[in-house]
């Protein structure tokens, strides 16, 4: 299995890497967005966010479940630490058919319902402000997408 991975030293840095990789995303793409409590996930999905030209200010989804942003594509940022035993009764497997750009956060949870082809990314903490990123794209597609964003 292919990984590629890259070290931010700072918030700004890893905003940027997301804005940059929202550059090459289509609809329908899924993002299994991974890391502890501070790693950094929030601060790469309002990177994601800003390089899909979403004015809204991006806050974590934790209480909201789902929040949706209206961009060049639209967002759909999930947490789905409380719904993941009925992720589908809920349909909220629908959003990965939408037009828009899924975020999953703690997609582990719902690993069975997640689409076969999607970017798996960890986010890693590490000392003071470091963070490491492990991206790994699952599908022909997001291989395509890895290789092209690390060339
Ligand atoms: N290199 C870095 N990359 C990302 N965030 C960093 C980095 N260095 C410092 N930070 C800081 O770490 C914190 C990351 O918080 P953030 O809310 O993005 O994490 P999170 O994974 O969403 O956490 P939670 O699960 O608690 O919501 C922010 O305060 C951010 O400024």
């Amino acid at each position: 299995m292919n990984q590629f991975e890259l070290s931010t030293t700072t918030s700004e840095e890893t905003s940027q890497f997301a804005a940059r990789l929202a550059g090459f995303l289509k609809p329908g793409d899924v993002i299994a967005l991974e890391g502890d409590l501070g790693a950094g996930k929030t601060t790469f999905t309002k990177g994601l966010a800003k390089g899909l030209e979403i004015k809204k200010t991006v806050n974590s989804p934790t209480f909201t479940i789902i929040k949706e942003y209206r961009g060049k594509l639209p967002l759909y940022h999930m947490d789905v630490y409380r719904v993941a035993d009925a992720f589908e009764d809920l349909g909220f497997d629908e959003y990965f058919e939408g037009n828009g750009v899924t975020v999953v956060e703690w997609a582990h949870l719902i690993e069975e319902q997640l689409p076969s082809e999607r970017l798996t990314i960890f986010l890693y903490r590490d000392e003071g402000d470091k963070r490491k990123m492990v991206l790994t794209p699952k599908g022909e597609r997001y291989e395509h997408l890895c290789k092209e964003i690390f060339r």
